[in-house]
């Protein structure tokens, strides 16, 4: 499966880079960042999900496996002003350089220019991660439940919480979905992708949502088009909706989100 080729690549270059930095230093300076406050997780992005209404997490995303190449062009920092103008909760940074040609730097750049807190959206598969997202000035990180398994879920959350950023736990089934409650996630996605076909179901979302209990905050992620998915989607109580494509291929990324939330015709 492309999600397993995808933690491999990520497993060497993460070598690579303590070949650099070690994770003794790394971690030393994400800690010394972290707030002094509670450590449950109610961090700036798990705030921007959960306000009223639905919430938008607009991604930055120049590639992905499914798609190629999806923008030519990709002037991510007017991007990411333009999402925030538009009036995005949070931006999605991709930062996997191999099949999605993200980069730490746009993460940086973006996270230094825009005011609403920012996920460093990459497959985490070691904690050195969590702290170099903390470093380049993320507000939240991605654990995939199926990359990891429940005890490393668990610790990853903890450790993410620790050095005051949240994490999107995201699951793909039931058992995914269970896992990560009993992580203690306070937010869970889940992804309309299925990642043997590449194809797209927003009514994967739909039939988890009734998994997960309300004061966790439940995202949709992936394949989300038109106003009528997130209309969808708002209906079976979704707090926030991740969207990359979409947004991406739009020239008008502002007039974009009006279309999704349902104020143009
Ligand atoms: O986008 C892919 O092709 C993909 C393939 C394998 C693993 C992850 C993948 N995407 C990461 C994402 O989660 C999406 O970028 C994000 O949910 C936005 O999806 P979309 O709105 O469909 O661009």
């Amino acid at each position: 499966m492309i999600l397993d080729e995808i933690a491999a690549k990520t497993r060497v270059r993460v070598e690579e880079l303590k070949k650099r930095r070690d994770l003794y230093s790394l971690r030393r300076d994400a800690e010394a960042m972290a707030p002094a406050m509670e450590k449950s997780g109610d961090f700036p992005f798990r705030r921007a999900l959960a306000a009223e209404g639905m919430s938008f997490i607009c991604e930055v995303k120049k590639a992905s496996p499914s798609k190629g190449i999806i923008a030519e062009e990709f002037p991510y920092l007017d991007i990411a002003k333009e999402y925030e103008e538009a009036g995005a909760a949070a931006i999605s940074v991709l930062t996997e350089p191999f099949y999605f040609l993200g980069s730490d730097s746009y993460l940086e750049q973006i996270a230094s220019a825009v005011r609403i807190p920012v996920l460093r959206k990459d497959f985490t598969v070691d904690e050195y991660q969590i702290f170099e997202a903390k470093l380049l000035g993320a507000s939240a990180i991605l654990l995939i439940c199926t990359l990891l398994g429940e005890k490393r879920l668990k610790e990853y959350l903890e450790i993410a919480h620790s050095v005051g950023l949240s994490a999107l736990v995201e699951a793909h089934t039931e058992y995914e979905v269970e896992a990560a409650l009993r992580a203690e996630a306070g937010i869970i996605g889940v992804n309309n992708r299925n990642l043997k076909t590449f194809k797209v179901d927003i009514t994967t979302s739909s039939r988890l949502r009734k998994l997960v209990p309300e004061e966790i905050v439940f995202v949709s992620e992936s394949g989300i088009r038109t106003a009528q998915d997130v209309a969808i989607l708002k209906q079976n109580k979704t707090d926030a909706v991740l969207i990359g494509e979409t947004f991406m291929r739009s020239s008008d990324k502002k007039r974009q989100l009006s279309i999704l939330r349902g104020e143009e015709l």
